[in-house]
Order: C-alpha cells, then structure tokens, then sequence
C-alpha cells in the first residue's frame, strides 16, 4: 500500500525537511529552513522568491551539488545523503541535466561535440536515434558542425538544452534559462522546455525571477526567507506576481 507522502514512483526528486546553514556562530546564515518539495514525473516545476529568499541553495542541494545540514534529498529512490563526491559526480553526469543562464558551451567544439560531451566523459557512444531526435526537436539540427560563437543566443541555449538531454536525465535543473536572452527568444526557450515535458515526459525544474518564465511550468513553488512560502498550480502570469508582491518582491 502507497502511504501519502512517500517516495512513490511518481516523484522523481524530493527534498524532505532540508535545511542548509552557511557558516556558524555568529556568521550562520540559514539559507534553507524546513523545506520539503516533491516534483511529480514528467511535471514542470518552477521555483521563485525575492533574492536571498535561498532558491539557489534550493537548486544546488537538490542537484547533490550542496549537501544539506539537515534533511534529505532523493532522487528517484536514490538517497544522496551518504554519497561520496565522486559518486555525487557520477549521478549528476548521468541522471540530471543542467541548462544555466550562461550557456557554458566550449568555444573551440562544434555544435554536435558540445552535445555530445557529456557522453565522452562517461565514455559511452552517442545512440544516434535519440541524438537526431533532440537536436531537431531543439531545432538546431542544420547548425551541428558550427562553433558556438557563430550562433545567437536562443540558438547557444537550445544546444545548451539538447546537451542536458543527451544522457536522458531523469530531471532538466534550469537556473534562470532565459536570463541572457529578449523576451522573444526567451519565449521560444520556454516553449521548447514546457514541449519537452508535454511530448516526452521530461521533468523540469526552473528557478526563475521573471512572473512570465514561471507561466510556462505547471506549478510554481515559492520560497521567503528560506522557507516554502505556498504553491500556485497552472499558474497566470498575474497570479504570480500578485503572490510575489505578497512576500515583498515586486
Ligand atoms: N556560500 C555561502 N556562504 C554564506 N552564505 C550564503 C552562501 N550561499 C548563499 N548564502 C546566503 O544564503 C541565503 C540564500 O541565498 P541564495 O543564493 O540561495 O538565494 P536566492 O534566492 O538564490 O537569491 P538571488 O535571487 O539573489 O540569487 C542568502 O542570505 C545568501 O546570502
């Protein structure tokens, strides 16, 4: 029997009670205080707040890139508590993707190396179905023996994305995706994202500062003072903002 608030196999991360204090004495900062969250499969997830209100902390501790003071962060039916770095390092290589404001592609590879490149460092061969289906699905398919710097920016995040999809991950982690980028492109980034979880199932987690960016996920989880400050499902851009203005941001 499934006991509400279990790891279920509709969860693919989960953060229970995880707490994250920066520091001690009189210099602790708590950046994260009790917070548990749940990203369903296959859901888009966006998580805002006012700045320092710890969705960073939030991002690196749920990517086992930061390990909680206290609490725990699961990852399917994965405990990262207990890992070592080098084991940490192997699971975000191989079970979560990263798309970051800077696009962090290498200057001097071309379009398809830098997708690629999460496969060679885990030496394993692209499978070339799965290749031709994200980068056409990016819609960079006719740009993968250019170098980065001959692309714009809309087209450098979508080889972003098709880079953090190569090793089907099992959850996409975006920090502010569409910061570098006119409201148009970024647009066309998050329809890219939100298609990815409708068509494949994908789960996306986004931190974001921008009302309409959150728009595009299903949920939006908010944070104050390192605390869940409330949760806004299939949410309007207006919803949000009016939510934001409540926790003293706008
Ligand atoms: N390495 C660190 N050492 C000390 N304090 C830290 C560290 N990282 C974050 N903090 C503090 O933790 C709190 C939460 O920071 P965090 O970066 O997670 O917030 P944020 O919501 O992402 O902010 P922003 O929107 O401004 O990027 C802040 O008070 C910050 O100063």
């Amino acid at each position: 029997m499934m006991v509400a608030g279990t790891v279920t196999v509709d969860t693919a991360l989960r953060l229970e009670s995880v707490s994250k204090v920066y520091g001690s004495g009189a210099n602790a900062v708590t950046a994260l205080d009790g917070v548990t969250v749940g990203l369903r499969r296959g859901a888009f997830t966006a998580v805002m707040g006012p700045s320092g209100s710890g969705k960073s902390t939030f991002l690196h501790c749920a990517a086992g890139l930061d390990r909680p003071t206290s609490g725990r962060v699961l990852l399917g039916g994965t405990d990262l508590a207990g890992m070592s770095e080098n084991a940490l390092t192997e699971l975000r290589r191989q079970r979560i993707g990263f798309v970051f404001q800077a696009y962090n592609l290498i200057p001097s590879l071309t379009v398809e190396q830098n997708i690629t490149l999460p496969l060679r460092f885990a030496g394993v061969k692209p499978d070339q179905g799965w290749l031709r289906e994200i980068v056409e699905r990016v819609g960079i398919g006719n740009r993968l023996g250019h170098r980065p710097a001959e692309l714009s920016g809309g087209q450098q995040q979508r080889v972003a994305i098709a880079r953090a999809l190569v090793t089907r991950p099992e959850v996409l982690l975006a920090d502010e995706p569409t910061g570098a980028l006119d409201t148009r492109t970024g647009r066309q980034v998050l329809e890219l994202l939100r298609g990815l979880v409708d068509t494949v199932g994908q789960t996306v987690l986004m931190v974001t500062h921008d009302p309409i960016a959150a728009s595009f996920a299903h949920s939006v989880v908010f944070l104050a003072d390192g605390r869940l400050a409330g949760e806004l499902h299939q949410p309007t851009p207006n919803e949000i903002v009016r939510r934001l203005t409540g926790l003293g941001e706008w």
